[in-house]
């Protein structure tokens, strides 16, 4: 599937973001190896940080319905900004633990604005699950 169609599926999953706080819409479509797709929206809360991010979503839904970490191809996410969405550091942690690092993000908005980088490129420097490994050895 192409970066397109990928990000046409985002904007469907955005109809579905419960935003009652921020009026902020974001859609976010996870593509497996075996090419499904999983959509995520983001769902606030009246107390703020239960909030969940439409990045989250999608990936914590994959990962509930059997799809093992590292095995998805690409993620979309598409939110009504000025340039395309940039996911917040929270989703930026959580792609870095459950996607490889050359994994494609696909960033878009409403206008039809697109950018393509990858999980490694959103969090340089970061700390991951191979620094655990000496820890459980
Ligand atoms: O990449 C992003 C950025 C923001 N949000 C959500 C969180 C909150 O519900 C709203 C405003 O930050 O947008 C996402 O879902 N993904
Ligand atoms: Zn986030």
């Amino acid at each position: 599937m192409d970066s397109g169609l990928l990000l046409q599926e985002a904007i469907k999953a955005r109809m579905n973001a419960y935003t009652p706080y921020s009026h902020f819409g974001v859609g976010a479509a996870l593509l497996d190896k075996d090419g499904h797709v999983h959509h995520g929206c983001n769902v606030e809360n009246a107390a703020f940080g239960p909030t969940n991010c439409a990045e989250r979503t999608a990936l914590f839904r994959a990962v509930a319905d059997g799809h093992k970490a590292g095995s998805f191809q690409a993620i979309a996410v598409v939110g009504d900004t000025e340039g395309p969405i940039s996911p917040c550091g929270v989703c930026r942690q959580v792609l870095l633990e459950l996607c490889s690092p050359d994994m494609k993000v696909i960033l878009g908005n409403l206008k039809g604005d697109m950018t393509e980088t990858t999980v490694g490129e959103l969090l340089p420097g970061a700390f991951g699950p191979s620094d655990l490994a000496s820890a459980n050895k």
